[in-house]
Parts: C-alpha cells; sequence; structure tokens
C-alpha cells in the first residue's frame, strides 16, 4: 500500500460527505493514517427520474466502484441500504460499523396520530407509503425525491404536512430538532440496512480488508446480513414494500420483517431468532416462510 492519505470516495451530497467524514475520522482516530474525501457524481445524483422507475439497486453505488476498480479511490462509503444484495466478487464489504438508529422518522409540526385527515406525506418509498397507508389511510401519501434538505424544506415551505426519512440521516445532518417523531419498529419496520454504512474496497486489496477491518461492528454486521440476506430470497429490491430489522445481542438474532401490500391492506410479518453466525440461513429461512404465508403474492401485486 502507498504511504499517502487513503483516498475514500463519496457522494458530493451533504448526507454521503458527512458520513464519509465520520468513517474517515473514526479510521484515522483508531490507526493515525489521514484519509482524504474524493467527491464522485453519481447517476442517482444527477438524474431526475424516480428511484422506483430506476429499477432503484445501485445507481448510487456504481460510479463509486468504477473509481474503485481505476484505482482513483482506495475505499468508498455507501448507505448500506443503497446497496444492492447482491454482492458483485470484485469488491469486499471490508467494514460495516456500528449502527446507532435503524428507525424512520417524521419530520412535521405534530405527531403522526394528530396530522389532520387529508394531510400531505412526502416520501419516495413504497415500503413507508404501503406501511404508513396501514396506520393512516386517511393521508394522502406524495412522491418525492431529492436530498433530505430538499424533503425538509417542502414542510417548511408548507407544500407538505410530514415528510418521512431515516433517523439515522436526520442526525447525521444534525436536522433531529426538527423531528417530530420517530417511529418503532411495531409500527414502520425500516428497510433492511437502513442506518448502517459500508466501507468497501477492492477484493484485490488484502492489505487494505485487513486495516480497514478496525471499524467493523460484528453485532451491526450480522444484523443486516440477516436483513440483506431476507430482502435477497425474497428477490426484492430497495424499491419494494419489504422491511426488515435484526438485532444481535451477542448471544441471539432476531429478525422481524414484513411485506406490505402497497395499499396497507394485507401483509405478512414474520420473526424469527436464531444464532449470529447463521445470520444469512435466518434470512433466508424466514424469507421462505413468508414466500409460504404469500408475500411473493403481495410483492406481485406491484413492479419491482
Ligand atoms: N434511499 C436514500 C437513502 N439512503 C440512506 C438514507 C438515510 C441514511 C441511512 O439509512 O443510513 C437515505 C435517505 C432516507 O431514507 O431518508
Amino acid at each position: 500500500m502507498t504511504s499517502g492519505p487513503l483516498r475514500l470516495g463519496t457522494r458530493r451530497s451533504s448526507l454521503a460527505t458527512t458520513q464519509s467524514q465520520m468513517v474517515a475520522d473514526g479510521y484515522t482516530a483508531r490507526t493515525g493514517r489521514a484519509v482524504e474525501l474524493v467527491g464522485v457524481t453519481t447517476f442517482g445524483d444527477v438524474t431526475k427520474a424516480h428511484l422506483a422507475q430506476l429499477g432503484g439497486t445501485g445507481v448510487f453505488v456504481s460510479a463509486l466502484r468504477d473509481r474503485l476498480l481505476d484505482g482513483e479511490i482506495d475505499l468508498a462509503v455507501h448507505s448500506l441500504k443503497d446497496l444492492p444484495t447482491r454482492q458483485d466478487p470484485r469488491f469486499t464489504l471490508a467494514a460495516i460499523p456500528a449502527r446507532h438508529d435503524h428507525r424512520d422518522a417524521l419530520v412535521a409540526s405534530r405527531k403522526f396520530a394528530d396530522l389532520p385527515a387529508g394531510a400531505r406525506v412526502g416520501t419516495g418509498s413504497p415500503r413507508r407509503v404501503a406501511m404508513l397507508s396501514a396506520l393512516r389511510p386517511d393521508l394522502e401519501y406524495v412522491a418525492i425525491r431529492g436530498n433530505a434538505d430538499t424533503r425538509i424544506g417542502k414542510v417548511a415551505s408548507g407544500e407538505l404536512d410530514a415528510v418521512v426519512l431515516a433517523s439515522a440521516g436526520l442526525h447525521r445532518l444534525g436536522r433531529d430538532a426538527e423531528i417530530a417523531q420517530i417511529f418503532e419498529v411495531d409500527e414502520l419496520l425500516p428497510a433492511p440496512g437502513q442506518g448502517a454504512l459500508a466501507v468497501e474496497c477492492r477484493a484485490d486489496r488484502a492489505d487494505l480488508v485487513a486495516f480497514l477491518g478496525v471499524l467493523d461492528d460484528p453485532r451491526t454486521r450480522s444484523a443486516v446480513s440477516a436483513e440483506r440476506a431476507l430482502l435477497a430470497a425474497l428477490e426484492a429490491g430497495c424499491a419494494a414494500p419489504v422491511g426488515a430489522f435484526a438485532a444481535d445481542d451477542g448471544h441471539t438474532l432476531n429478525l422481524t420483517a414484513t411485506v406490505v401490500a402497497i395499499d396497507g391492506r394485507e401483509a405478512v410479518r414474520k420473526s424469527a431468532a436464531g444464532s449470529p453466525s447463521e445470520a444469512v440461513d435466518l434470512g433466508r429461512l424466514l424469507a421462505a416462510q413468508m414466500i409460504a404465508e404469500g408475500a411473493d403474492r403481495l410483492m406481485g401485486e406491484h413492479s419491482h
């Protein structure tokens, strides 16, 4: 490995650069090695198309991977929930740092139950629309895109009454003060991998894979491995109405997942527990049980 600073590739959004800087600082604190951020523009950042129409997975990821392949950067930081579940053998998930908050949050001037009938709630996520519709079918769910600042701005301007965003992202951006409510997982199951980061490098950089391992949190890794194995086994992408959350207490891995019809009227929801060392098997097992109870039929009712 060359001796200059490590070059960390990041999307240019404020969320991406903030979380990339957190990873860079964590690495330097543990190893003393300098890390410099390299901004990369991805297709997902420039296109105006709706994410669900893009086929969802990978639009934020492939430009960063191209820079890894051409050697312009040494490592890339992604939001794990944006990473396709099928692992590309040219890359290694060298670290999955500790996840601090997996939940979704409501940005609004009042709590979800206190929104008036017909209130306009912005979210681009079919998962959030489906699950929130089950709780409040009397609200209007409006598809939105754009970065967190743009989305929050639609509440401040009065264009929308509320928006739903990942709590982790709002926290990293220092916008906690605007959170009216954090949804617990029994109300709104997060996307698989939500709130976790992925530190990726080329698989042929064995030196770097070993060094970056200092950033890894094994309990977060087992939890998100189960969530992502479930998502993969359901053959659903990041735009599908699938929620999953797993927690590893050091002995047991508990996984809960749901697939919801887009109108929120039907859902399959199940939990399973197993050994953290068998996280992938647990995710696959739960997916198979959910499919047996009709999960694939619910997903088939809208394109994914
Ligand atoms: N799909 C976009 C995306 N990818 C990661 C996050 C938030 C941060 C995270 O989950 O780590 C967001 C925005 C959101 O859902 O609010």
